[in-house]
C-alpha cells in the first residue's frame, strides 16, 4: 500500500505546493514550525481542500480536483492522531475504543480488539475512564481508536509533542511496533529530529511549502543542509545487532557493517536489531589509530565527502558501506589533510549513546 500526494493550496500568504510519495513504515513529514507540516496532514484527512492536485491511496483516488473529486473526511478511512488525545472523558477506555469503529461501519472484531490493545499496552486500561491516566496511556488509546476503525492510513500530527521525556519513553517502543506490525503506511508530523531518527523509515523534509528533499532517514539525517531544526543535530543512523554484554567492560556489545561498538545501558537480548543514531558533534576524526584515549569506540573508514555544515565542515565517512559522518572546524579539516579517498578512524565519544534514542528496528513488512 502506498500513497501518493500532489497538492497546492494558498493559506493567507502561505502557499504550499508539494508532491510526495509514501509507502510501508514510517514517513516522517519534518520540518520547522509553519513549514506546512499539518496543512499537508488536513488535505490528506480531508479537513481542508486544495486548490488543486491529486492524493491516491493503495490505489484509491481519494481527491482529484481535475475530475472534481474530493472525498468527504468520513469516506477517506483514514485514522488520525494528534497531540493531544481527544477521548471523551466520561466514557470508559473500551467505549472510547469504541467510537473508532461505529464510524467505521462495521461490527466488533473481538479478535482485532484484542490485537490492537495487546500491542499498545493498554488492555488493563479498559475499564477505567481518561482522567485517570498518563498522558502517554492517553496518548495510545487514542492511536488504539484510530486503528479500530480499520484505516487504510494512519496520520500521526505530533502525537508525543505535549508529553514530558518519561512519557515519550514510555510510548516510543508502542509507535515502533505499531511502524513494524499494524501493517498500513503511516505518516508522522514533527519537528523533533531525535523523534525521526528512531522511528522513521521514509523522511520528507518540508521548507516554506515545499519538499526540501525526501529520501530514507539514513540518508537524509546525516545531512546537515537537511536537518532544518538544529544543524547540530544531524547524525548517522547505523543499523546494529545486539552481540551480546561485554564481560569485561559489563556494556553492551553491537556489531554491524562498521565495527563492533559498546553501548551502555541497553537491556536488549542478543540479536535484537537495532537503530543506533551518533550525532555528527559527537565524532571525532584522528588520521592515524589513536592510542591512550578513554572512547571506546573508534571505527576504521575512508573519508567519502565532505560538506559545509555552518561553520564547520561535515565529514562523511564509509565505514565499510556504514555512513558515519564528524563535525570538524575549517581549520581541523586542512591541519590534518582531511580529504575524499583519506583513511580515518572515527572516535566515537560515550555522550553519543543516549539509550533513549536507540530504536528497535525491524524492515517493514511489504503490503
Ligand atoms: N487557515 C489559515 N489561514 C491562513 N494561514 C494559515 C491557515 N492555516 C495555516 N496557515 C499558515 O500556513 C503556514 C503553515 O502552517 P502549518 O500549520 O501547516 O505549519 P506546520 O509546519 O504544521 O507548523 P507547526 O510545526 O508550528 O505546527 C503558517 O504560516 C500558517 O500561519
Amino acid at each position: 500500500m502506498s500513497i501518493q500526494v500532489d497538492v497546492q493550496i494558498r493559506r493567507g500568504a502561505f502557499a504550499l505546493e508539494a508532491a510526495f510519495e509514501a509507502g510501508p513504515g514510517l514517513t516522517a513529514l519534518f520540518g520547522r514550525s509553519g513549514s506546512g507540516k499539518t496543512t499537508l496532514i488536513d488535505l490528506i484527512a480531508g479537513l481542508a481542500r486544495p486548490d488543486r492536485g491529486r492524493i491516491t491511496v493503495g490505489g484509491a483516488p481519494w481527491v482529484d480536483t481535475a475530475a472534481g473529486l474530493i472525498l468527504p473526511p468520513h469516506r477517506r478511512q483514514v485514522g488520525v492522531v494528534f497531540q493531544d488525545a481527544r477521548l471523551f472523558p466520561h466514557l470508559s477506555v473500551r467505549t472510547n475504543l469504541g467510537y473508532g469503529r461505529i464510524f467505521a461501519r462495521h461490527r466488533a472484531d473481538p479478535v482485532a480488539f484484542a490485537a490492537v490493545t495487546g500491542m499498545l499496552g493498554i488492555d488493563h486500561l479498559l475499564d477505567r475512564r481518561p482522567a485517570g491516566l498518563s498522558g502517554g496511556e492517553r496518548q495510545r488509546v487514542a492511536i488504539g481508536r484510530a486503528l479500530l476503525a480499520r484505516p487504510r492510513l494512519l496520520l500521526m500530527d505530533e502525537p508525543l509533542a505535549a508529553l514530558d521525556e518519561a512519557r515519550k519513553a514510555e510510548i516510543l517502543p508502542y509507535i515502533e511496533r505499531l511502524r513494524d506490525e499494524a501493517g498500513i503506511p503511516i505518516i508522522y508530523v514533527s519537528h523533533a529530529v531525535s523523534e525521526v531518527a528512531r522511528l522513521a523509515t521514509t523522511v520528507i523534509v518540508l521548507e516554506s511549502g515545499r519538499v526540501a528533499a525526501a529520501g530514507p532517514a539514513e540518508t537524509i539525517l546525516r545531512r546537515a543542509d537537511l536537518v532544518p531544526i538544529h544543524e547540530a543535530e544531524a547524525g548517522a543512523l547505523l543499523d546494529m545487532v545486539v552481540e551480546a554484554v561485554d564481560d569485561a567492560t559489563g556494556l553492551t556489545r553491537l556489531t554491524g557493517a562498521a565495527g563492533r561498538l559498546l553501548v551502555p545501558g541497553l537491556s536488549r537480548p542478543p540479536g535484537t536489531r537495532l537503530r543506533v543514531r551518533i550525532p555528527a558533534r559527537d565524532v571525532l576524526v584522528a588520521t592515524e589509530r589513536p592510542r591512550g584515549l578513554s572512547a571506546r569506540n573508534v571505527l576504521a573508514g575512508r573519508i567519502c565527502g565532505l560538506a559545509p555544515a555552518g561553520a564547520e565542515t561535515a565529514v562523511e565517512i564509509d565505514c565499510n558501506g556504514a555512513r558515519l559522518v564528524a563535525r570538524v572546524t575549517a581549520a581541523a579539516v586542512r591541519e590534518l589533510g582531511l580529504v575524499p579517498g583519506r583513511d580515518v578512524h572515527a572516535i566515537i565519544k560515550s555522550a553519543a549513546f543516549d539509550p533513549a534514542g536507540i530504536g528497535l528496528l525491524r524492515p517493514p513488512t511489504a503490503i
